[in-house]
């Protein structure tokens, strides 16, 4: 099987990345006393059958089947997944499946890491968007006050990342996904970002036949950060280009209003405007908007959204140090750096973003 090797202080694992992996399974979960799998209820009616046929027998009696989408990362579900595990007598070399996409694969991870302090992880994802998600051993659930606000770095014993599983994604899960890919693109290497422009004009080609090499390179620029800094205590943060706003959105609109990746790519836009107010980058941002626009995002800020409320939660955001947010700008593609933005400039390119013009 073909693989990635990821590299941390903590653990070395592959993500096995391809078509028709599911068939490798068995083998690898064999030694384990349990299986239990996490999943959400649209993944377990579509693949979960599936993904029973490669599991050793009786697996189909430990499913916990969570809510679909951001009501999977809640507290409420999180103990009642740990109350499942424990009915279903998991010990501690039982395992946690994730099955699903990134809102499955941080809620099970969260539960792995935390039962009985600690068991065997596999994340098996199923969207665009968990070649980033799957990666890293960043798990945790959201808390009404802020995105991701309760959670360990916990990394999972292999990936096994079946491209199969992809075709089955509806449009605005194929956008949230490639979101990351660009925000990969972007923090890295300008020829990647020119390579995403010409594989993907519109929003029908994102599920094209080079979409697994993308998230290949998508997976290894995630990899090469998190094996310099697993625990986020410096180069890491790059990979939350576009997050500062783009959590503050999602946890002020409700979680799931809109998605990961629409969020984050109205970010990057803002990002990208501060960017060039601040850290000196010349970048054609108009043409990028056309591009992104023609592929189907909206990246006006919503027209409910109050800077005062959304920069109350930015400052509760994980990078803000001392009350003041800190936003990740590029110096140009591929440089990117951490830095503390002025309230009144982020006060102003708010506004215009949100009349739908830039700066
Ligand atoms: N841990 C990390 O490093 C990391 C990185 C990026 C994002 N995230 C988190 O990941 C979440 C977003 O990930 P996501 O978009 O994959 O989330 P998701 O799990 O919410 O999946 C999105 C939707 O697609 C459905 N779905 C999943 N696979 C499908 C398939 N093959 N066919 C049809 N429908 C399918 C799901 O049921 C859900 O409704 C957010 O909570 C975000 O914060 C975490
Ligand atoms: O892996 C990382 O590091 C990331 O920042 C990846 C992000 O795409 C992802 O959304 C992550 O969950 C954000 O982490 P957080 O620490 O800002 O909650
Ligand atoms: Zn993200």
């Amino acid at each position: 099987m073909e693989s990635i090797i990821i590299d941390t202080e903590t653990k070395q694992y592959p993500v096995y990345i391809g078509s028709g992996l599911l068939e490798e399974l068995r083998p690898l979960v064999e030694k384990y006393t349990r299986v239990m799998v996490i999943t959400d209820k649209n993944v377990r009616s579509l693949h979960l059958d599936a993904l029973l046929n490669h599991l050793p027998e009786g697996a189909e009696n430990c499913v916990f089947t969570a809510p679909a989408g951001e009501d999977a990362k809640t507290f409420e579900v999180y103990k009642d997944a740990l109350t499942f595990a424990v009915r279903h007598h998991l010990d501690r070399k039982s395992c946690i499946l994730a099955f699903g996409g990134g809102a499955v694969g941080d809620l099970a991870g969260f539960v792995a890491a935390t039962y009985m302090r600690g068991i065997a992880f596999i994340q098996i994802p199923t969207t665009i968007l968990a070649h980033d998600s799957a990666v890293g051993g960043k798990v945790a659930i959201n808390h009404p006050l802020g995105k991701n606000l309760v959670g360990v770095f916990y990394q999972p014993k292999f990936v096994l990342y079946d491209t199969d599983f992809l075709r089955t994604l509806p449009k605005v899960q194929r956008l949230s996904g490639f979101a990351e890919l660009v925000k990969h693109a972007f923090i890295s290497d300008e020829a990647f970002l020119s390579e995403l422009k010409k594989e993907v004009p519109d929003g029908d080609h994102i599920l094209s036949p080079r979409l697994p090499e993308l998230l290949k390179k998508g997976i290894k620029v995630k990899a090469n950060i998190v094996q310099k800094d697993e625990k986020e205590t410096g180069v890491r943060a790059f990979l939350n280009f576009g997050h500062t706003l783009g959590h503050a959105l999602e946890a002020h609109g409700g979680y799931g209003a809109i998605t990961h990746g629409e969020a984050v790519m109205t970010g990057m836009v803002y990002a990208l405007m501060i960017s060039r107010k601040q850290a000196g980058l010349q970048f054609n941002l108009e043409k990028f908007t056309g591009w992104i626009g023609q592929l189907g995002y909206d990246w006006k800020i919503p027209s409910g959204a109050k800077f005062k409320e959304i920069y109350a939660y930015m400052e509760r955001d994980k990078k803000t140090i001392a009350q003041k947010p800190r936003f990740v700008l590029l110096k140009s593609i591929g440089e990117p750096e951490l830095a503390e933005v002025d309230k009144e400039l982020l006060r102003s390119l708010f506004e215009l973003q949100q009349k739908g013009r830039l700066a």
